[in-house]
C-alpha cells in the first residue's frame, strides 16, 4: 500500500503554547484543525519538507526542530504517515500565508474543533511533561517527602512510585502520601507494576514491567498505562497493547544497574524512529540532557536521583 509521507510541526512557544491551523477551503477536511505541515516531496528528507512547509504556510525559518512521534492513519483520500517534530526555535512571527486561521493552544485544553481525526492521541501525548520522576525513598519514606515537595514546587508533574524493597504495607502508605501531595499540584502518579494497588489508592496509572507486557492480554483499564522497555520487541508490544508512553532504558551506564549493557545514543535514536508512543529516555541522565534526548527522538527524560536534588 502506498503511504503519503507528511512532515508535521508542533510549534511550541517558551510558555508551552502550541500552534494549530484550520485547513483552508478546497482541501480534504477543509475547516478541520491541524498542526502546520504537509506532504514530503520527491528528493526531500522529512526535515527538509518540514522547513519548507513552515516557510510556505507560516513565513518562518525553522532553527530548532527535534523528531517526536509518528502516526499512521488511513483516510478515504490517503494513507498517511505523519512524522511529528517539535519545533522550539524559529525566526519570524508565524502568520497565515495560505488562508488558514491560526490559534495558539494550551496543552491539556484544546479550544478549537473539529480536529483532524488522526490527531486526537497527539494531544494526550503533548500533555505529558518533559520530565518523569521515579521515586527513590528506599528505607526512609518520611525523609523523601521534603525532596518530593521541592520537586513539585519546581514543576515536576509526572511521578512513578517505584520502591522495590519496601514492604507492602509501607509501600501502600507511601504511595498514598505521594499521591496526596502530587494532586495538590495537578501532578499525575503511576505506580510500578501493581494494577490492584493503583486502583485501591486511585492513582492515575501503572508502569508495567517488560515481563507484564508479555503476559497481559489487554490494556489495564486505567487513565495512564506506561511500559518499561529495553528493545524493539518490547516497544512493539507496548504499542500493540495501547500504552500511553514508554520508558526506554538504559540509555547510558548507570550506578543503579551496574554492568547492564547500555543502549547508547545511536541505538536509542534508532529504536525511537517511527514509534507512535512518546518515549522517555532513562538511565544515566540528568535534566540537563533533555535537549540531547529530544534530538535523539525522546519525548522527555525519566530521572531517578536527578529528579530529587
Ligand atoms: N499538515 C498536517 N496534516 C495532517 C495532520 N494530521 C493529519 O492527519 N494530516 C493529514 C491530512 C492530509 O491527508 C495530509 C497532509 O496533507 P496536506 O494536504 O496538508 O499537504 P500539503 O500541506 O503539502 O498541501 P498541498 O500542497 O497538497 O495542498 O496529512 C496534521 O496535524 N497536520
Ligand atoms: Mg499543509
Amino acid at each position: 500500500m502506498r503511504r503519503t509521507q507528511v512532515a508535521v510541526a508542533v510549534l511550541t512557544r517558551a510558555d508551552g503554547a502550541f500552534l494549530l491551523a484550520s485547513r483552508p477551503p478546497g482541501k480534504p477536511y477543509a475547516g478541520y484543525w491541524e498542526f502546520p505541515g504537509g506532504k514530503v516531496e520527491p528528493g526531500e528528507t522529512v526535515h527538509t519538507a518540514l522547513v519548507r512547509e513552515l516557510h510556505e504556510e507560516l513565513g518562518i525559518e525553522v532553527t530548532h526542530a527535534t523528531p517526536w512521534i509518528t502516526r499512521y492513519f488511513d483516510y478515504p483520500h490517503a494513507h498517511v504517515t505523519l512524522s511529528f517534530f517539535r519545533v522550539s526555535g524559529w525566526h519570524g512571527e508565524p502568520h497565515a500565508k495560505e488562508g488558514q486561521t491560526l490559534a495558539w493552544q494550551t496543552p491539556g485544553t484544546i479550544g478549537v474543533a473539529p480536529v483532524l481525526p488522526a490527531n486526537h492521541p497527539v494531544f494526550a501525548a503533548l500533555a505529558l511533561p518533559a520530565v518523569y520522576g521515579i521515586t527513590q525513598a528506599g528505607s526512609d519514606p518520611a525523609g523523601f517527602m521534603p525532596h518530593l515537595d521541592n520537586a513539585l514546587e519546581g514543576g515536576l508533574r509526572l511521578i512513578q512510585v517505584r520502591e522495590k524493597s519496601m514492604p507492602a504495607a509501607t509501600l501502600e502508605a507511601f504511595a498514598r502520601a505521594v499521591l496526596a501531595r502530587a494532586q495538590a499540584h495537578q501532578a499525575r502518579v503511576l505506580v510500578n507494576a501493581d494494577v490492584a494497588l493503583v486502583q485501591r489508592i486511585g492513582a492515575q496509572g501503572v508502569q508495567l514491567s517488560a515481563a507484564q507486557l508479555g503476559e497481559l492480554g489487554s490494556r489495564p483499564d486505567l487513565p495512564l498505562v506506561a511500559a518499561s522497555c529495553h528493545n524493539a520487541a518490547e516497544l512493539d508490544r507496548a504499542e500493540a497493547l495501547g500504552c500511553d508512553f514508554a520508558l526506554l532504558s538504559p540509555l547510558l551506564p548507570t550506578p543503579s544497574h551496574p554492568g547492564a549493557p547500555a543502549l547508547g545514543w545511536d541505538n536509542f535514536a534508532a529504536l525511537c524512529t517511527g514509534r507512535t508512543l512518546p518515549i522517555y529516555a532513562l538511565g544515566g541522565l540528568g535534566s540537563a540532557d533533555l535537549d540531547r534526548a529530544r534530538r535523539h527522538g525522546a519525548h522527555g527524560v525519566a530521572l531517578l536521583r536527578g529528579a530529587w536534588l
